[in-house]
């Protein structure tokens, strides 16, 4: 193999350019030639492409965001989208690929490898940390403290008020944020997808609460819940208990951005490394992960057929550590 491209694709994440770094320097170590693919898959389709150099990823390490920049790509989703983007690839000479994104990017890697049989390893970079055959993907460290620091921050004005609050964590599907930001930060509750909330549980816990004069609560609610974001858990309280003084924040994407912390960065460098090794051995088709601290390779099938399950027994430890 003489020539490969990178490329970031889904929602950024904090170290997905630690992990362009060190991809690239891993590949021109090795003497591959290292071709930078902008906008994920939709700049794939619209030959948005570029040949790095060692110095296209100096000083970016302990930046947010992606220098790629990253897209979600509805035509790649078609097969007469993938096959525009097999002609730029061809057109520009790649033989393999590196994927810098969450499961929904190793799902289009798949499928696109099946057409086209192209070589893919992947990187799990997102701050939902939900893909299977990995214990860590880049981003969720940052994304977690992040929400630890502004929830931090609520529960100030909380006390000074006397007041509840429903914070709203990322999590489309997945409660990682949702639970290790909550444990983080003593919440009274906290909503995941992957638990069926019961209501009438928190309500018990709020009425015994109001018995005994604890007028702060902090409940954190991951964005995917099935009771609804921050505003529907406000409203339900409210419907439960109309003279509670509650308010709704939504923590938003300012979970996504920032300096990647030093484990990010950390795990970014690892990964992106072995992506190049994994390559040049010939693999593909799979995922470098992180499982009890030493790199893994897990198959794309596995990766994405699965959701990363979540720590069920952290749920009830953080109920009786907040009661
Ligand atoms: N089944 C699929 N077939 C082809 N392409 C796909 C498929 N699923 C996803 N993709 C491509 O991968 C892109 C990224 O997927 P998605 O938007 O789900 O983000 P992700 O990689 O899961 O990251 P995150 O969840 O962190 O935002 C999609 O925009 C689409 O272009
Ligand atoms: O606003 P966007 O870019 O569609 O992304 C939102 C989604 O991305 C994620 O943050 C993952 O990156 C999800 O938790 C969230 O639902
Ligand atoms: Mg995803």
């Amino acid at each position: 193999m003489k020539r490969i491209a990178l490329l970031t694709s889904g929602g950024d994440a904090p170290g997905m350019n630690a992990a362009i770094r060190a991809v690239v320097r891993t590949a021109l170590y090795h003497n591959l030639e290292v071709y930078g693919i902008r906008r994920g898959y939709q700049g794939m389709i619209e030959g948005d492409i570029f040949r790095m150099e060692t110095t296209s990823v100096s000083n970016i390490m302990q930046r947010g965001g992606t220098i790629l920049k990253t897209a979600r790509s509805k035509e790649f989703m078609t097969p007469e989208g993938r096959k525009k983007a097999y002609q730029q690839l061809q057109k520009n000479g790649i033989e393999g690929l590196i994927l810098i994104g969450g499961d929904g990017t190793f799902k289009g890697a798949n499928v696109f490898f099946k057409e086209y049989s192209l070589p893919a390893i992947g990187i799990p970079g997102t701050i939902d940390n939900d893909i299977a055959g990995t214990d860590y993907t880049l981003g969720f460290d940052t994304a977690v403290n992040t929400a630890v620091e502004a929830i931090d921050k609520i529960r100030d004005t909380a006390e000074a008020h006397d007041r509840m609050f429903v914070v709203e964590v990322m999590g489309r599907d997945a409660g990682y944020i949702a639970l290790n930001s909550g444990i983080a930060c003593g919440a009274e509750d906290i909503l995941v997808p992957e638990e069926i909330t019961n209501f009438i549980n928190i309500m018990k816990r709020i009425s015994s609460d109001k018995r005994r004069k604890k007028l702060v609560n902090i409940i954190v609610v991951a964005e995917g819940d099935e009771l609804g974001g921050a505003a529907a858990v406000k409203a339900k309280i409210l419907e439960a208990f109309p003279e509670i003084d509650v308010r709704a924040t939504i923590l938003g994407h300012i979970q996504r951005g920032g300096s990647p912390s030093y484990f990010d960065r950390v795990q970014a460098s690892r990964m992106g490394y072995e992506a190049v090794n994994a390559i040049m051995a010939g693999e593909t088709q799979v995922m470098i992960g992180l499982k009890n601290q030493e790199i893994i390779h897990t198959p794309f099938e596995k990766a994405i057929k699965e959701h990363a399950p979540l720590n069920l027994k952290m749920m009830e430890m953080a109920r009786i550590l907040a009661s």
